[in-house]
């Protein structure tokens, strides 16, 4: 990456439409170098329709994509160079062993080193398959192939699309260990897909919310978590003084004043009545005072309720 390439990848206005109908509408986003971004949306909201552009697979009605700082016709061809993509099926051969699956793509791609296909198994941990057919595969193990042969040209952005949908917990987790060891080890750009919020947490330092080809949020981690943990909810007349009876009276610093003045308190969540009777003895007219805080599913349904039914 050189310093014009502050971005991996930048599309303003994104918008792809089938016979009238959006897949994806005016979507604007910017991925940085380094990072795991998890692209969410329920079944049709526009992840693989996104995946498909971004790769080049389909052209888009309106809108422009940017691959590491070039956005021309053909600069944008010669920058995929550097994607490695596994988009809605791995493409494997059920016939052939693993091995032999990464040598039929390396040799299909140019790729001239024949250690790189040992050195991939190992990483995916796929080196004791042997001749094992892929078709004998678990739903797992082509998974980690898929990824494999995504990885063969040593991408700097990879894009896997749903990648751990359908697996069971040792599949999920061995996919994210996976995933978490390119970022790190390798400094890879990761985009991944998923409709599930829960598994991909712990992966992703970054969440891209799509419904029905919309961009509804771009959050990182540390948001989403801010967003999702428990506290009081206090709306009043008077933020400034709640601020000032919670440091002097309940003696913390643990809240959070935010733009539309309503207060978030993090302190205190078992003792209601002790916050209740600070606030009544200062005077302070509370129009709302709640315990709020989401799971990762209510608060994705949250999101994307928002835009249902435009
Ligand atoms: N080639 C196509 N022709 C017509 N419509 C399409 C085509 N590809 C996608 N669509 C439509 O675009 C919308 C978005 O589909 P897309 O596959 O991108 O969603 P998705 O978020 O990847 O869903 P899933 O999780 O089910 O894969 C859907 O309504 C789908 O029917």
């Amino acid at each position: 990456m050189s310093e014009m390439e502050q971005y991996v990848l930048k599309t303003n206005g994104l918008t792809k439409s089938y016979k009238g109908e959006f897949a994806l509408r005016d979507l604007s986003i910017a991925i940085e170098p380094g990072r795991i971004y998890g692209l969410i949306g329920q079944n049709g909201a526009g992840k693989s329709t996104f995946m498909r552009l971004v790769a080049g697979l389909a052209f888009p009605t309106a809108g422009s994509i940017e691959l590491f700082g070039q956005s021309g016709a053909k600069d944008l061809q010669d920058e995929r160079k550097r994607l490695g993509c596994m988009i809605e099926y791995p493409s494997i051969t059920p016939n052939m062993s693993a091995k032999d699956n990464l040598k039929f793509h390396r040799i299909l791609r140019g790729i001239p080193s024949e250690t790189i296909e040992n050195e991939l198994l190992a990483l995916v941990g796929l080196n004791n398959t042997g001749t094992k057919k892929a078709k004998n595969f678990s739903l797992g193990m082509k998974q980690r192939l898929g990824i494999a042969i995504a990885l063969l040209g040593d991408p700097e952005l990879l894009i896997l699309d749903e990648p751990i949908n359908g697996l069971d917990p040792l599949g999920v987790v061995e996919i994210r260990n996976l995933l978490i060891k390119l970022c790190e080890e390798r400094h890879m750009t990761i985009l991944i897909s998923s409709h599930n919020l829960p598994e991909l947490y712990q992966v992703a330092t970054d969440y891209l919310i799509i419904h029905q080809g919309k961009l509804m949020q771009s959050i990182t981690l540390a948001e989403l978590e801010e967003n999702c943990k428990h506290h009081f909810l206090i709306n009043c007349n008077q933020p400034e003084k709640l601020v000032s009876v919670l440091e002097t009276e309940l003696n913390t610093v643990n809240y959070k004043v935010m733009p539309d003045n309503t207060v978030k308190l993090y302190d205190y969540l078992g003792e209601q009545e002790v916050v209740a009777k600070k606030l009544y003895e200062n005077g302070i007219a509370v129009s709302n005072f709640s315990i709020q805080g989401d799971t990762l599913e209510d608060y994705f349904i949250s999101v994307i309720g928002g835009g249902l039914n435009d």
